[in-house]
Order: C-alpha cells, then sequence, then structure tokens
C-alpha cells in the first residue's frame, strides 16, 4: 500500500553546510514516526522540507502518491491544507491580536468552506474537540495557557482537514503537568481520524511512550530505525 508520506533521499542545504544529507522514510496513515536526535541535527530542517514551507535541494516528498518537490506554489496551494504544522511555540503559531475562534476559523475561511450558519458550530466543535470549553473561542491567546494554547493551535489544524500533523516539538515548550493531556489528545485524534504523524522530538522517553517507530538523526543523516 502507497505510505501517505514517502520521504526519499531528502537533502536540505543552507549555502555549503547540508543540514538534512539523503535522508528517507514513510509514514503509513494512522502512524506516528518519531524524528529524534539532539539539537541541530536536522529534524525542523526535514520537518520544513517535508511541508514544502522550505524546498528541498534534492529527494523527493511523496504525499498521498504525489511527489511534492516539482510542484509549483499554485499546484500546492490544495495540498497544503491535508499536510498541517504544530510547532513547538504555542503562542507562536496564533497572532497575538486575534481571538481563537478566528483563529480556528480562518483556514475554514481562506479554503472558502465557511458559511455564517454552519461555521460558529464548526468552530465550537473542534474546540471542544481538543478540550477545550467554545467559550475560550472568545479569548486571545495571551489570555490562554501553554497547554490551552497548543490544543487551540491543535484545533486549528484540524480546521483544514488534514491527513497528516508534522508536529515540531509540540509539547517541548509544554510545563510537564500538561505534556500528557497534549500526547494524549494526539493519540486520540490519531485513532479518530487516521491520520498519520511526523513528530518530531528530542526526548528519548517520549519518543518511546508516543512513537510506533522512530528514527534516530545524527548531523544530518539517519543513524538508525
Ligand atoms: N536558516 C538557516 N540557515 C543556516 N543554517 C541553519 C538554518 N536553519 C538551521 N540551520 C542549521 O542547520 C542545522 C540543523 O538545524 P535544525 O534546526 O534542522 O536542527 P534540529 O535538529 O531541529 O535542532 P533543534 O532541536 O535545536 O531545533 C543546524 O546546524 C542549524 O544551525
Amino acid at each position: 500500500m502507497t505510505p501517505l508520506l514517502d520521504v526519499r533521499e531528502l537533502v536540505v542545504r543552507y549555502g555549503d553546510f547540508t543540514a538534512v544529507d539523503r535522508v528517507s522514510f514513510p509514514v503509513g496513515a494512522g502512524e506516528t514516526l518519531a524524528l529524534n536526535g539532539p539539537s541541530g541535527c536536522g529534524k525542523s530542517s526535514t520537518a520544513l522540507a517535508v511541508l514544502q514551507l522550505r524546498r528541498p535541494d534534492a529527494g523527493e516528498v511523496l504525499f498521498e502518491g504525489r511527489e511534492l518537490t516539482t510542484l509549483t506554489e499554485r499546484e500546492l496551494r490544495p495540498i497544503r491544507p491535508r499536510m498541517q504544522p504544530v510547532f513547538q511555540d504555542p503562542y507562536g503559531s496564533l497572532s497575538p491580536r486575534h481571538r481563537i475562534r478566528d483563529a480556528v476559523a480562518e483556514p475554514l475561511k481562506v479554503q472558502g468552506r465557511w458559511n455564517d450558519t454552519d461555521g460558529p458550530t464548526r468552530v465550537a466543535e473542534l474546540l471542544d474537540r481538543v478540550g477545550l470549553d467554545p467559550s475560550y473561542g472568545d479569548r486571545h491567546p495571551h489570555e490562554l495557557s501553554g497547554g490551552q494554547c497548543q490544543r487551540a493551535g491543535i484545533a486549528r489544524a484540524l480546521a483544514s482537514e488534514p491527513r497528516l500533523l508534522v508536529l515540531d516539538e509540540p509539547v517541548s515548550a509544554l510545563d510537564p503537568s500538561v505534556r500528557a493531556g497534549v500526547l494524549n489528545l494526539l493519540a486520540d485524534l490519531q485513532d479518530d481520524l487516521g491520520l498519520g504523524y511526523l513528530f518530531i522530538c528530542h526526548d528519548r522517553a517520549v519518543v518511546r511512550h508516543f512513537a510506533d517507530r522512530a528514527i534516530e538523526m545524527r548531523e544530518g543523516r539517519v543513524t538508525s530505525g
């Protein structure tokens, strides 16, 4: 069966420096693949290249069987909603000026899936789905805790109806007491929706607990997995 995501011989360079050196891995639907390794080994560069937020210098990224690296921005536009990032800084992915409700509604509006009758209900459902009372929609990001804000960011990602989440250290900035709650939420969402996760994490204990498979990177290369 075709994997949801198939990364082949991915290369990312910054000038003469090769940050990601021929990295390959598949991620299946409903599967969590962890990318583990020390700071600076190329995990985030891999994530950005998978998402085509930084175009790779070589290699292929097949998503739902389609090779993305050769597509134009215009061709990528309908594909982008299906692969959503969740970053480490829960506040960074939400505009400080917008209410949570508007942040979650934005993808629906941008993708032409908003109408004034069903839209607000959908936003409330998404907030509820991530364990936030829909009344939190009235708040701004700074009025939420880090864990609540990360949940709101996940609700916003889900609004796009993704198949793949690229989770770049999604719980590393959170208080240890709320990490398990966010990881449990991600596990539930995966069970319910069959999402594939590329899960970037430097913490081996979290990787062991959360991931189906893990690959280890060092200095841009995959060293095990
Ligand atoms: N925009 C950039 N320009 C130049 N070098 C970069 C850039 N982004 C990353 N690097 C370098 O590429 C290497 C890989 O960085 P990357 O952020 O991908 O690693 P990482 O494993 O995600 O690290 P961390 O866990 O600290 O985020 C590092 O040596 C980093 O300094």
